[in-house]
């Protein structure tokens, strides 16, 4: 199987997830990313069942609309039941690293307030140990050299990604070479940095449920 038909082999048990879960009705997180948009293509098929969506980029918002979903301000709504969407790296715990897209900030804000957050993945993004990829963080652009010399000290190699601005306005800097022994800490420590929105890993708010696209099927772990 090409890694395209296992994404969208997730992305459809994904729907069916949400269909068997999500009551009449409520509101859908979504993600952002490649595997998240074939995930959009699936939910399509129901979207008359539910009120709409929340997304977590203005790519995911426009791809919604061409589908004539109904996106909602996450303003204006209390709970989302379900939340899915994609990983850059995701590990054994549904620890995992976000933001290849660099959307990670909305899609953090958006898994905050789910109840479930379903990862869907390739299985290539299955890891014994989270680093290899490396670790976006959004930056406020007047503290990008700060937040570099900060992330440097703790052994990670800061990159800015060249040309590229977030939907909030904002920079990300890629960095290589941390050493993720501890996620948790990392994420919050990262946090900590003055000028820094948010960075790419998802540990104090792992996934709950992980499907996971294999050439024998799709895994569900969780
Ligand atoms: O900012 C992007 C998101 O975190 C994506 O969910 C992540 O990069 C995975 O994307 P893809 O499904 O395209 O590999």
């Amino acid at each position: 199987m090409t890694q395209d038909e296992l994404k969208q082999a997730v992305a459809q048990a994904a729907a069916d997830y949400v269909a068997e879960h999500a009551p009449a009705g409520a509101i859908i997180g979504v993600g952002t990313g490649s595997t998240a948009n074939f995930f959009i293509d699936a939910l399509a098929a129901l979207k008359d069942r539910y009120q709409g969506a929340v997304a977590s980029s203005e790519a995911t918002r426009k791809r919604l609309e061409s589908h004539g979903i109904a996106v909602l301000d996450l303003n204006d709504v209390d709970c989302i039941p379900i939340y899915v969407d994609g990983a850059d790296e995701v590990d054994a715990g549904l620890n995992m690293i976000k933001g290849g897209g660099g959307a990670l900030t909305r899609e953090k804000i958006v898994a905050a307030v789910a109840t479930t957050f379903v990862c869907i993945a390739d299985g290539s993004k299955l890891v014994d140990t989270m680093g290899k990829f490396p670790l976006p963080v959004e930056v406020i652009p007047m503290a990008r050299a700060h937040v570099a010399r900060e992330l440097a000290k703790l052994g990670g190699t800061p990159v800015l990604r060249e040309g590229f601005v977030t939907d909030n306005g904002n920079l990300i800097l890629d960095v290589r070479g941390l050493a993720i022994t501890d996620p948790k800490g990392l994420e919050a420590q990262i946090n900590q940095i003055v000028g820094v929105v948010t960075n790419g890993l998802f540990a104090l708010r792992p996934a709950n449920v992980l499907l996971l696209g294999t050439e024998t099927g799709v895994r569900r772990i969780g």
